[in-house]
């Protein structure tokens, strides 16, 4: 025990000596019996194989013990300590330990931090709904909250993708185990409703989730011709949601929002009129298998339905979120009322612009403004009326009226807006393009703004009775293409000259095409060169402003 244990201990001798133990300690000696692992060792001495201490031995050697052990744990936390540094030299590792720190605590990030203001938004206003959409380039929108990438199906392009606020926290919330979500959007037009059910996947928890595919359905006549019975308008809805029912899987319905805008046919109703019609729908989604939110039926004004088909059309192109900035223009003719947006490169766009034609909202962290507006009672349908002065002449049943854009023989009854009108060319005069313009430009002149930009080298997408009218006529197949205004012009020219030949298609192609043709250069002021895009779809989805609409559902673009 001596050369083992103790003698290690002599050169702190001096220590022990000013302590004074007990005197019964000293008197008797203290026994410990040797263990058979410690017989197998030769003995140190010739004493038995147990070790035996007088009392003051023994506290010498657990005052050593004590000592040794102490010395032992100081040494421990200096190497401790001096690994912890060494490892954590690096500012990376020190700053991943602090801000673990940080989180344990639940703390706030540091004001200084230069992206807490994503990072709470993106975490307090999407809790609930699924931000649907786009990637952002890392480069340029390194927070994956605000955007998304473009959905390989819908978007061949690199550019990312949407995502506004929610302001829907009745919504219901898909877990993240839930690889893939569905939105319903019905666009109650004033010639039809149409249902647009859109699935989107969420690939990666991280990620936002992206729009996969679309399912579209379309019904005549539109909402606003049941303004006497509203009841039939609901059945309408109901045949829709049967598409929605066979599309949406059914475990997705209870979560699934199912969401109506109406657009010009029922803004050009009585207020009476409408609500009577809307409350009908709200009835008929009640009762559907689908998550209602709040002011899921209303109508949307012109400025939503010009900024939402913006929307769709930059996303579907890729344009939305590029590094560029790069967007392109719309047009929308639709039934009732047309629309024209675009992003202005010169700010004398919008400083000549009246005030209520230009829009802001908030995307991807960019505020655009947008030179916007909707023409109410310039849809096509609207203005063939207009044009034989016939809109808005309700209660004149008897009164038969006529126009030169017509067939010369051509007799018949048209409705729109749950009205009738009697109609005809003129048997015994002339028709052709000439009086037929003549005739149109009053429905044109001293309506329209003529926008500072738009003779500029700005692109333009075109679609709904633009794309129609561009394909009957053969001047694009169905899967669209480009032309330049004066091809709407030259065309209007041969229909018009030709009604005969072209009154199979559709008595009113004269009056329609001409009202394109004074539309773009008369009203908006293109130029014969300007080249349009005319599209129905793009990468399989809708041109409409219905997904922009959905977007805005999930994620409030607020737009002002
Ligand atoms: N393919 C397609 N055409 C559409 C869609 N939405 C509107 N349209 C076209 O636009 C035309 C008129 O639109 P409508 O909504 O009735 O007119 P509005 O009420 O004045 O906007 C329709 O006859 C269609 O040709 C859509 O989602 N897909």
């Amino acid at each position: 025990m001596d050369a083992v244990g103790v003698a290690p201990c002599q050169a702190l001798t001096s220590l022990y000596s000013v302590i004074k133990w007990p005197d019964s300690l000293s008197e008797h000696p203290l026994c410990l019996s040797a263990s058979p692992l410690l017989l197998q060792h030769p003995p140190l001495s010739s004493e038995p194989p147990s070790l035996c201490l007088s009392p003051s031995r023994v506290l010498i050697s657990m005052a050593n013990l004590l000592l040794t052990l102490s010395l032992w744990l100081l040494a421990g936390s200096h190497f401790v300590r001096a690994t912890y540094y060494r490892h954590h030299r690096y500012i990376p590792h020190f700053y991943r330990y602090r801000e673990h720190t940080a989180n344990t605590d639940n703390l706030l990030p540091d004001v200084s931090n230069p992206v807490p203001e994503v990072t709470q938004s993106g975490g307090s206003t999407n809790q609930e709904i699924p931000e649907v959409f786009h990637p952002a380039p890392e480069s340029v929108h390194p927070m994956p909250e605000v955007f998304h990438h473009v959905p390989e199906v819908v978007h061949p392009a690199p550019e990312s993708y949407l995502p506004p606020q929610v302001h829907h926290p009745a919504a219901p919330v898909p877990p993240f185990s839930s690889r893939v979500f569905y939105g319903i959007m019905f666009d109650a037009g004033s010639t039809g409703t149409r249902i647009h059910i859109y699935k989107f996947i969420q690939k990666d928890p991280v990620e936002l989730p992206v729009l996969d595919s679309e399912m579209y359905h379309a019904i005549k006549p539109g909402l606003s011709e049941y303004k006497y019975n509203p009841e039939e308008g609901g059945n309408t809805i109901r045949q829709l949601l049967k598409i929605a029912k066979k599309t949406v899987p059914e475990e997705e319905w209870k979560r699934t929002p199912v969401v109506l805008r109406a657009t010009a046919g029922l803004r050009l109703l009585t207020e009476e009129q409408a609500e009577g019609i809307l409350k009908e729908v709200r009835e008929v989604f009640e009762e559907s298998p689908f998550y209602v939110p709040i002011n899921s039926v209303s109508i949307m004004n012109g400025i939503n339905e010009g900024v939402l088909a913006w929307v769709t059309v930059n996303f579907l192109t890729g344009h939305l979120y590029s590094n560029t900035r790069r967007t392109v223009g719309i047009l929308d003719l639709g039934g009732g009322s047309t629309q024209i947006t675009f992003l202005p490169k010169s700010k004398k766009t919008i400083e000549t612009a009246p005030s209520s034609y230009t829009a802001r909202f908030s995307l991807f962290n960019n505020t655009y403004e947008l030179y916007t507006h909707s023409y109410l009672k310039n849809g096509l349908i609207a203005a063939r009326l207009a044009t034989l002065g016939a809109l808005g002449a309700d209660g004149l049943d008897w009164k038969v009226f006529t126009s030169p854009c017509l067939p010369k023989k051509y007799r018949a009854e048209v409705t729109f807006g749950g009205n009738t009108y009697k109609v005809s060319g003129i048997p015994d005069g002339y028709a052709g393009y000439k009086l037929c313009y003549y005739e149109v430009q009053r429905v044109i002149k001293g309506i329209f703004h003529q926008p500072y930009e738009v003779k500029g080298t700005n692109v333009f997408y075109a679609f709904s009775h633009y794309f129609d009218r561009a394909n009957e006529t053969g001047l694009i197949s169905e899967r669209g293409g480009t032309v330049e205004v004066r091809d709407f012009k030259k065309k209007a020219k041969e229909v018009c000259n030709k009604m005969t030949k072209y009154r199979p298609i559709s008595p009113f192609l004269c009056m329609d095409m001409t009202y394109i043709t004074c539309l773009l250069k008369e009203g908006f002021g293109f130029k014969d060169s300007t080249v349009l895009h005319l599209a129905k779809k793009v990468n399989n989805v809708e041109t409409s402003w219905a997904l922009g609409a959905t977007f805005d559902f999930f994620r409030n673009f607020n737009i002002h």
